[in-house]
């Protein structure tokens, strides 16, 4: 399968050096020249098959160019073997039509691990095979960087160096990133909020010397590998619901774009998805692009839901590509309006993005508030991002099945819960000297020079 730019401008490459690349050449973002569609007997087939199964069936087209069906199978086995969950993505019902997906079973806590967990096997094998050794940068608002950290830390392939704003996520999120000691990860506190870590990844990218001097790669979900271990869970969701003979709807905790990115795929590939529900916090550019047609960015807010607060959100140019019909010129136009404050999106392309997505936001009281009615409603405790898609899938029930997507435990974020509820989540026992394990932390200002500097002097070779 050939992988193309959102802004058309950099070379086609296949699965393997999409998913090495990570930020296409000319800025855009790797996808699938053309998703394929499987049949409505293909996607009813996978009803009641273990996750694993279907993760191989909906994911061997895009790599069948990369690896043999035996060793992805085997990677994919790999991947999830250290799932809390035998089901590892479990349904739950909340009410008649509404479901919770529970992402949050992986080492990590988060659904991050979903994608994570099976990089961290792909590039160990394709690395390996080629002989050669790779330096990761990410930029996290929590949940990236602990997965990354955890799916990597140890493997001879790659150098990991995450960025985080400092003081900007939650203990359980920084003592994850800083507590592993194996010398080839780092985590590393940045002045400023996410927006600036992501700025500062892209500008590596955009720095050849830099990129090719290292042999820089991704594993944000501007990698479209994340994404696409992603695209499983909405099958497994849907056809335990009776996809593909019943249409379902998904409502997603919002931020960087990559989780609902994932669903839109899905969809693509045949699964019926009625809606995708964008929900975002209180920072709400997604919800009110949907909304407005207008894309502005703003300054970053510190909410009680931190991975999400976000505002240059870089799936959206996925999305928006689709929705232009793939004209490459126009998304490298409004990237560059994006620099300077802002874009409009056209009528046509707002109207094709209406045809999937609908959006709704939660400001933090309603956040609290969805955390506690979860809790006297049906028993759950929700972690504040699931709460803010909790909050907005209420608005956008109908007839159709909803699922709203649980993104972390409860316990990531014990302190907006106990607030919102009196409890105070527990961290699973394999975690529980977490707060008594040392911190390796490198400090960085916002400055790209300090931060390459940085990476150069703290890489294995
Ligand atoms: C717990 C949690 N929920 C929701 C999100 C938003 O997901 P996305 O960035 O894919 O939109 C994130 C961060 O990515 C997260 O860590
Ligand atoms: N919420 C994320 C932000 C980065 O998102 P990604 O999906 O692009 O890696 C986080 O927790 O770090």
């Amino acid at each position: 399968m050939n992988y193309i730019s959102t802004r058309g401008q950099a070379p086609v490459l296949g699965f393997e050096d999409t998913m090495l690349t990570g930020l296409a050449r000319d800025g855009g973002l790797y996808v699938p020249e053309a998703v394929p569609v499987l049949s409505q007997g293909d996607i009813a087939a996978m009803a009641g098959l273990r996750y694993e199964e279907v993760a191989l069936r909906v994911m061997r087209p895009f790599v069948a160019d990369a690896f043999a069906e035996d060793d992805f199978a085997a990677m994919i086995a790999r991947a999830y073997a250290g799932f809390g969950h035998p089901a590892r993505a479990p349904l739950k019902q909340l009410a008649p039509n509404h479901f919770l997906l529970e992402l949050f079973h992986g080492p990590t806590l988060a659904f991050k691990d979903f994608a994570m967990q099976l990089i961290g096997q792909m590039f160990e094998h394709t690395l390996t095979r080629r002989g050669t050794r790779a330096t990761i940068v990410g930029a996290t608002s929590g949940d990236t960087g602990s997965a990354a950290i955890e799916a990597f830390r140890g493997l001879d392939a790659a150098d990991v160096f995450i960025l985080y704003p400092h003081g900007r996520v939650s203990d359980v999120q920084r003592r994850q990133m800083t507590t592993p000691d194996e010398a080839n990860v780092h985590a590393v506190a940045l002045t400023g909020d996410f927006d600036d870590c992501q700025a500062r990844v892209k500008d590596m990218f955009n720095d050849f010397a830099f990129r090719d001097g290292v042999n820089l790669t991704a594993v944000n979900s501007i990698n479209f590998a994340r994404v696409l271990a992603q695209v499983v869970y909405y099958f497994t969701a849907a056809t335990a619901l009776g996809a593909p003979h019943r249409p379902v709807s998904f409502t997603v905790p919002s931020g960087n774009f990559g989780d609902v990115f994932a669903g839109h795929i899905a969809r693509r590939m045949g699964l019926p998805i009625k809606r995708l529900v964008v929900a975002t916090n209180r920072n709400d550019i997604l919800h009110r692009c949907l909304t407005t047609g207008e894309y502005r960015t703003g300054e970053v807010h510190p909410t009680i839901s931190p991975s999400m607060d976000i505002q240059v959100s870089s799936n959206f140019e996925r999305a928006l590509h689709l929705a232009y019909g793939g004209d490459g010129g126009a998304i490298a136009q409004l990237m560059e309006e994006q620099r300077s404050g802002g874009f409009s999106v056209s009528q046509g392309a707002l109207q094709a993005l209406r045809e999937i997505y609908t959006s709704g936001r939660a400001s933090e009281a309603e956040t609290s508030a969805a955390i506690r009615a979860a809790r006297e409603r049906t028993g759950e405790l929700l972690c504040p991002h699931t709460a803010v898609g909790y909050h907005v899938a209420q608005d956008h029930q109908g007839a159709t099945p909803m699922v709203t997507l649980a993104t972390a435990h409860p316990a990531k974020f014990p302190d907006a819960v106990e607030a919102a509820t009196g409890i105070r989540p527990p961290l699973p026992p394999r975690m529980a000297d977490l707060f008594d394990r040392p911190e390796r932390i490198a400090r960085v200002e916002n400055d790209l020079h300090a931060i390459e500097t940085l990476i150069e002097g703290n890489r294995a070779a």
